[in-house]
């Protein structure tokens, strides 16, 4: 049994208030013969902060409770421990937890903290960064990174920065070589995906696995501006293939190189960092363990 619990707190994800949650997650615990500690993230240094806490102190499990951000600071501080990831998804994108079926409303998700199964998951490195879900090249890397300087947040914010930039917005070419093949062209955004969903319930890699030891590169071609609304209703129906503009190249390593440019936004699990080229992506297999729900008879 998964006795001494560790809740990684981001309290300023989401928007969302997390002074009751503490109390609820100790009361919870207590009630199971489980007990509950906290580690507030501050967004700074966060990564070294939690990696001494791991080595000072004995847990049985860690819990993310924030966005994509704070599980991917999690994430990082689990590999190489035999520590198992717990998610309580309390972001403004949750993308990992919807990939592992985990219930997007807290009080349905807190029986993930006494009732759960083991999974081992495949990451992500890209360009040097640990992925636990998705990155991406692009349209979208640029639209994550206006998002996260802005002081609006929200599903609204998002949709007006992304039509703001879509006018007048260039595809750059990319010259991908991966382990099996090479692929040269132009554009418009290049996801970088071990998963499937995006935070948004954008489906951009439906039926890859998070366990299968390769990932996907999935590419938007540019494409015209009547074709958007076809484009994106596949992206929410799970039909990204379907489309005349997308492509999917499966693969375990790969080396991107961005003509002309020495370096290039890549949005990570979340959050945007300008990273040298070529990027280089490599699949890390088995290397998460996850807390995930018991499936329903
Ligand atoms: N105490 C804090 N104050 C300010 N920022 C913080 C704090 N703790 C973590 N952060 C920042 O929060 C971000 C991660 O947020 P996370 O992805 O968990 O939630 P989110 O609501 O989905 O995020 P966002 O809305 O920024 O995408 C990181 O950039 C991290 O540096």
């Amino acid at each position: 049994m998964l006795r001494h619990l560790l809740f990684v707190l981001n309290p300023v994800s989401g928007d969302i208030s997390k002074t009751d949650l503490e109390d609820t997650i100790a009361a919870y615990c207590q009630q199971r013969g489980r007990t509950a500690h906290f580690h507030h993230t501050s967004g700074q240094d966060d990564l070294a902060q939690l990696q001494a806490r791991l080595l000072r102190h004995a847990y049985d499990a860690v819990f993310a409770a924030g966005g994509d951000g704070t599980v991917n600071l999690v994430a990082q501080a689990l590999l190489g421990t035999p520590l198992p990831l717990g998610i309580l998804p309390l972001g403004s994108g949750n993308g990992l937890s919807k990939d592992l079926g985990i219930p997007q409303d807290i009080d349905e998700a807190l029986p993930l903290i006494w009732q759960h199964r083991l999974r081992t998951i495949d990451t992500l490195r890209v360009g040097g960064h640990f992925a636990a879900h998705l990155a991406d090249l692009g349209f979208n890397a640029l639209v994550v990174e206006r998002f996260d300087k802005g002081d609006t947040r929200g599903p609204g914010a998002y949709v007006r920065i992304a039509t703001q930039e879509y006018i007048g917005y260039e595809p750059a070419t990319y010259i991908i070589e991966t382990d099996r093949e090479t692929w040269q062209g132009k554009a418009f955004m290049l996801t970088i995906a071990n998963a499937n969903t995006f935070g948004s319930n954008v489906i951009i890699n439906p039926n890859g696995q998070l366990d299968d030891g390769e990932f996907e590169l999935c590419l938007i071609e540019p494409f015209p501006g009547a074709a958007a609304p076809s484009i994106l209703y596949h992206l929410y129906t799970s039909a990204f293939d379907a489309s005349n503009y997308t492509r999917r190249l499966r693969c375990r390593k790969a080396r991107i190189q961005v003509p002309g440019e020495t370096q290039v936004l890549v949005q990570v699990d979340g959050e945007p960092h300008r990273l040298p080229t070529p990027i280089a992506v490599d699949i890390q297999p088995g290397s998460l363990r996850v807390l995930v729900p018991v499936p329903a008879n």
